[in-house]
């Protein structure tokens, strides 16, 4: 079943674009992927998700459903992170907590306490006696308190500590393997390519690519880097190849294009080391936004 659908949605704020015609088809059970730099559309398009703001034109479903006319209903099954946080400073968290289970059916008193002890969060703390990296532990505790069946996640990890962030992707997992679907936004290219297996780029407010994180990586670029005694750059300077740079004794650069013309001219070479590689997502990610 397409948990989240969306088709040509489009937001303006005023004569600004947030996003155009965005179109995403996202399945049940996928880790889905949403990336592009500060301002590319990513937090607008969740907003017109949790049915926060309302569209220009177009229009989304969730569960099936559209999410205008049935909002309340599907933001019952959502777990939503939100970028910022915003919490009564006074309260304790247990309470916070507890208050937050409250607006769902059923006791997730049990819940609150492994999800709180796998995070390391403090439930009789204060939230204002709590950094900034536990405040951000209280809402991932309060988004997924209730189980939800989709985990709406806009730039989860800032403020948590590396061992924190891997907890995190733990508890992520988890959750996905007990069927929620994820839709996980981010600029951080490298945390998408650990989590995700489906991954849409969104740049100037329009997607410029959906694609699986493998076919991504593999049908792509190159990364070839090459070592030996007397480098002539202009040999590889060719259809096909990107960021070429020597220095010393070796050249790097991507190559897109037929692997046997590249090692033709690599045979040319008397060498001494060579590397193929697949870029990571971050290079694959400067491609389109050179
Ligand atoms: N309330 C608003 N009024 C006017 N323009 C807005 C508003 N909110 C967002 N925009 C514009 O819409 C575009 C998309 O912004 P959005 O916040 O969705 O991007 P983003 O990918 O989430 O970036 P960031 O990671 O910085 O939050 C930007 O050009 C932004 O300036």
């Amino acid at each position: 079943m397409g948990i989240i659908e969306t088709k040509n949605l489009t937001k303006y704020y005023g004569k600004s674009l947030g996003i155009k015609d965005v179109n995403l088809d996202i399945e049940e059970g996928e880790i889905f992927g949403f990336i592009g730099p500060n301002g590319a559309g990513k937090s607008t398009t969740i907003r017109l998700l949790l049915n926060l703001i309302y569209p220009s034109g177009g229009s989304a479903k969730i569960f099936g459903k559209d999410v205008i006319n049935y909002g309340p209903e599907i933001r019952e099954n959502i777990g939503y992170l939100p970028s910022e946080i915003f919490y009564y400073e006074k309260m304790k968290v247990k309470d916070l907590l507890n208050y937050s289970a409250s607006f769902y059916k059923g006791d997730y008193s049990n819940r609150i306490k492994k999800l709180s002890s796998a995070m390391e969060l403090d439930l009789d703390r204060r939230i204002e006696d709590l950094s900034y990296g536990n405040k951000k532990k209280v809402g991932i505790v309060q988004g997924l308190l209730h189980e939800p069946k989709l985990i709406i996640l806009d730039e989860p990890t800032s403020g948590l500590d590396p061992l924190m962030q891997q907890k995190f992707f733990e508890i992520i997992k988890g959750e996905n393997q007990k069927g929620a679907t994820v839709f996980f936004s981010s600029h951080i290219l490298s945390e998408v390519q650990q989590l995700c297996n489906r991954v849409a780029i969104i740049r100037k407010g329009s997607i410029v690519e959906v694609e699986d994180i493998k076919t991504l990586r593999e049908n792509n670029y190159k990364k070839i880097s090459i070592r030996g005694q007397n480098l002539n750059k202009d040999l590889f300077d060719f259809d096909g190849v990107t960021k070429l740079d020597k220095n010393e004794d070796e050249i790097t650069f991507f190559y897109k294009g037929d692997i046997n013309i590249m090692i033709e001219n690599i045979n040319r070479i008397d060498l001494k080391d060579v590397m193929i590689q697949e870029p990571t997502l971050e290079e694959i990610f400067m491609h389109y936004y050179r």
